[in-house]
């Protein structure tokens, strides 16, 4: 621990839990500092999760003491007495969609008279004067749904800081905000931080912590291994103690520095192109393919053998294009075909039976159905494959569903536990064997390796990249430059249009402009195939030196 004099705003000693047989946590421990912004980070399952419940009351540890500026916590159950200690701001979001901002911050508080009449203006006005004071620029009479993941976020910190907390929780806050929404995150965490509030942060983007995080706590198996300075402990040391292997040689290479493309290294154990399976047949072909409002003329092919990126921030399409592919939207214009094969579009079943498989964006809300088992949920696509004449033998499932949990290295304790006792990184993973069951011709995988570890990100690189070796096509649908890197090519999409293409050795800097649009509708690193662009309507001409718009 750092060295300090002060009181830390939180400190937790002896904390264990367990979940029936599975120990959560074991005798671990963590205090944070005022002003101090401390990294929790660990392999998936490590027990970092279930110290965020605790932490924040929702649920009770089997032992250990836990203090908030050295007094004891809030009895279990007193919300009021919780919530000016402690927030937590989640990936998924806690406020209410269908209220304005204004009411979200304010409804629900004991000390708000709650038989009084609400007077809407006054009630906007102190949320308007409470936003402005944390320097966050929301309009308090906009429904919360309409509002941004970041802008989400900025009022979730509002209302945790006006409920008195100074110390906030961030779990795996980064992941759904592309490179310019985390800085802005970044920037609004330092300011507070010079006010004193202490952050908890909990990332699987090891650069992050890096970038924001003064000290770091590794957990191992429900257990704490470790906490440092950040700048004692470099990445290998802390993907060392992460993982309790010795300094590996494919722990990945720090992202400060941006390398020279012909310098950018990959893993250490490449993830081999398969050249010999890989055939000049597309397997996917796309058209003229439009969505309104998302996407526009897409012109996209992905060979037999290839694994192609689909680069692009946020609001690029790129999330939504993928989803068309697995027939989630019905486009307005163009064609789809698999294997030579035109596709229904808007129609998942013909998707599926065209053999596009898809790992969806949001595992909670497209992906699994959470009372049922990893079994039901890892065999959902394939229970024609089960049993004769649409029935399912509960013998095949637990079969499929042992091969699969071994394939993709899930933690569960058995294929018959609900997939909600797992942790996020195993869910995801399930979501993964789940799109592979099929053994699809054309895997389109968004953001498969979201809320993964490091160690577990590789792994499910190199199985995508299986999928490939096998002869089929692999379309992988991300702004994860790890993820972006395993690919043959990259194409980086800007409003709706595919603006650049990408071989192989691009340079983290140049993929990172253009998805933020200063590609300037052309091919940024000398690109891998002739590609028509969009903008233009003409194809893009090869280039072969550095084309960052700073040197135009
Ligand atoms: N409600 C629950 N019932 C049963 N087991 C649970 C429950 N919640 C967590 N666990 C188990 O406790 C262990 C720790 O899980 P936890 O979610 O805390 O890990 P984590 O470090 O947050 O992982 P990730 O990085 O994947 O989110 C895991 O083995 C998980 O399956």
């Amino acid at each position: 621990m750092p060295e300090s004099t002060s009181v830390p705003v939180v400190e937790a000693s002896g904390i264990s839990k367990r979940f029936g047989a599975t120990v959560a946590l074991a005798e671990a421990r963590i205090a944070v500092a005022p002003g101090e912004s401390h990294a929790l980070v660990g392999r998936n399952g490590a027990g970092k999760s279930t110290l965020v419940s605790i932490l924040t009351g929702l649920q009770r540890p089997d032992t250990g003491t836990l203090r908030f500026l050295g007094a004891p916590a809030p009895a279990f159950g007193d919300t009021d007495g919780w919530r000016a200690k402690v927030a937590c701001v989640y990936q998924r979001s806690t406020v209410i969609g269908g209220l304005s901002v204004a009411e979200n911050l304010f409804l629900n508080r004991q000390s708000a008279p709650g038989l009084r009449p609400i007077r809407w203006r006054q009630l906007r006005e102190r949320a308007a004067e409470l936003l402005t004071g944390y320097g966050v620029e929301v309009d308090p009479a906009a429904r919360a749904e309409e509002l941004t993941v970041e802008q989400r976020q900025f009022v979730e910190i509002a209302r945790a800081l006006s409920f008195g907390a100074r110390f906030i929780i961030l779990d795996e806050p980064t992941a759904k905000l592309d490179a310019r929404g985390i800085e802005r995150l970044f920037g609004k965490l330092r300011e507070l931080q010079e006010q004193g509030v202490a952050f908890l942060f909990i990332s699987h983007h090891l650069q992050e912590v890096y970038d924001l995080c003064t000290s770091v706590t590794v957990y191992r198996d429900a257990r704490h291994i470790v906490t440092a300075p950040v700048a004692e402990l470099d990445q290998a040391a802390l993907v060392e103690a992460m993982t309790g292997e010795g300094a590996s040689h494919s722990a990945p290479a720090p992202a400060a520095e941006p390398q020279p493309a012909a310098e950018t290294e990959r893993s250490a154990e490449p993830l081999p192109a398969a050249e010999a399976e890989r055939s000049a047949d597309p397997l996917l072909m796309v058209s003229g393919l439009t969505l309104t409002g998302a996407y526009r003329n897409v012109e996209l092919t992905v060979g037999a053998g290839e694994v192609v990126g689909l680069a692009g921030a946020t609001a690029s399409g790129n999330v939504r294009l993928g989803e068309t592919l697995a027939g989630l939207h019905r486009p307005s214009a163009g064609r789809i075909s698999v294997a030579g094969k035109a596709v229904r579009t808007g129609d998942i079943p013909s998707a599926l039976a065209a053999g596009v498989g898809l790992v969806p964006e949001d595992r909670h809300l497209q992906g699994l159905v959470a009372g049922r088992s990893v079994a039901e949920n890892a065999t959902l696509t394939v229970t024609d494959q089960l049993g004769p004449c649409g029935t399912v033998l509960p013998s095949r499932i637990a079969a499929f569903a042992g091969r699969m949990i071994e394939d993709l290295d899930i933690k569960t304790p058995g294929p018959d536990t609900p997939v909600s006792a797992l942790s996020g990184g195993n869910q995801q993973k399930v979501v993964i064997a789940r799109a592979l069951a099929t053994d699809p011709h054309v895997l389109v995988a968004i953001r498969p390796t979201n809320g993964v570890d490091v160690k577990s990100k590789e792994f499910l690189l190199r199985r995508i990249r299986q999928v490939a070796q096998a002869g089929r096509a692999a379309l992988i649908v991300s702004d994860e430059l790890d993820d972006l890197r395993s690919c043959d090519r990259v194409l980086a999409m800007f409003h709706g249009e595919i603006t650049a293409e990408f071989a192989p050795g691009w340079s983290d800097e140049h993929l990172v402009a253009a998805m933020e649009g200063m590609a300037r509708g052309h091919a940024a690193d000398a690109p891998a195939r002739g590609h028509t662009d969009p903008v233009r309507g003409q194809a893009t001409t090869e280039i072969e030196e550095d084309h960052h718009v700073s040197h135009d």
